[in-house]
């Protein structure tokens, strides 16, 4: 569901329970300025200025999945989500107290348990994109158990569709030459969704091809 600006989905929201409406925009107000100090210390530790992912890269509303995982008598049969990576710039994750998120690191997959009132920060594949390959878009999965059902909210920070993407130009030089060209989100978006995920593909239209 759509959450941020609050002023734009709150009617949409539904009435029952009657401090759900409260509890989300509380909720999305929260993450919102979890979000702007997040990717303010990422541009300060890229070496961009602060405001690097203000306006436009981070313009998209923010909306949140909420994904329900039912326990499954054979978890080694299927998966809760498949592999994928998430295509904006952050993803905050509230994973709640059950295990299930993967992340692949070096052909491994790596357990993130949950920490109380924790919320999980996920690089998306557009920071990878503007900070030429610098970050790493973080490809992950969820897996099932057999004993208790999990639930997680994953809440996406975005570009805005029209928004233009590039490498930041602080970050490429002669020497260090940029991975990608530059392109509307929204083009990126459509392959994303055409390639249900997966990051080579979405990502190969954009890549800058030496001679
Ligand atoms: O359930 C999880 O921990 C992961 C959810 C996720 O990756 C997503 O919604 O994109
Ligand atoms: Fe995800």
């Amino acid at each position: 569901m759509s959450i941020y600006p609050v002023e734009d989905f709150k009617q949409y929201w539904p009435e029952n329970p009657s401090n759900l409406k409260d509890a989300v925009e509380n909720y999305a107000r929260g993450l919102r300025n979890l979000s702007t100090t997040v990717l303010g210390l990422v541009a300060e530790g890229l070496g961009l200025h602060q405001n690097y992912f203000d306006g436009d890269l981070s313009g998209e509303p923010m909306a949140s999945h909420i994904n329900f995982y039912p326990p499954c008598p054979d978890p080694s049969l299927t998966l809760g989500l498949g592999k994928h990576c998430d295509p904006g710039l952050i993803t905050l994750l509230l994973q709640g107290n059950v295990s299930g998120l993967q992340i692949l690191h070096n052909d491994e997959w790596i357990a993130v348990d949950p920490v109380p009132d924790a919320i999980v920060v996920n690089y998306g594949h557009q920071m990878e994109i503007v900070s030429n390959g610098m970050l790493k878009g973080v490809n992950h999965r969820a897996i099932t158990n057999a004993e208790q059902s999990r639930m997680s909210i994953a809440t996406f920070i975005q570009p805005s569709k029209e928004g233009l993407i590039a490498p930041a130009e602080a970050l490429h030089s002669e020497k260090n030459q940029p991975i990608y060209k530059r392109f509307h989100y929204r083009e990126y978006f459509g392959n994303y969704v055409a390639n249900l995920g997966d990051k080579e593909k979405s990502a190969e239209p954009f890549l800058v091809k030496c001679a």
